[in-house]
């Protein structure tokens, strides 16, 4: 694994408020990237399309390294490992998200 995946994770992680790790084909990251969009329209997620980034397997590898998750979407709010697509809409639903990122609103 490259040392640039493992840079590129941790800066889009420190750097964002949501990253999210998704593939453009993906109905999960579809329905993650929604989500967003739909509850938090004034967030800029910052967003990485693992199959058409050239570094996009070297991060998918870095990302099971780290978090123990082999798919997308791979989503972290406010620094914090959210998990994928269920793990996002069940921490919307409990308030967790909107608390998250509430913090540096
Ligand atoms: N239950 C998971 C399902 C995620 C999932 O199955 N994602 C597929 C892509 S649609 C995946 O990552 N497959 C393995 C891969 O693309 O490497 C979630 O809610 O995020």
């Amino acid at each position: 694994m490259s040392v640039s995946a493992k840079e590129l994770v941790e800066a889009a992680i420190a750097e964002n408020q949501v990253a999210i790790f998704s593939k453009s084909y993906c109905p999960f990251c579809k329905k993650t990237k929604t989500l967003f969009a739909e509850k938090f329209p004034d967030l800029e997620p910052k967003i990485f399309e693992l199959d058409i980034i050239p570094e996009g397997a070297d991060i998918q590898a870095y990302l099971l390294e780290k978090t123990k998750q082999r798919t997308v979407p791979n989503v972290f709010v406010e620094k914090e490992h959210i998990g994928g697509n269920d793990d996002t809409q069940a921490a919307f639903r409990d308030g967790k998200l909107t608390k998250l990122l509430a913090l540096t609103a």
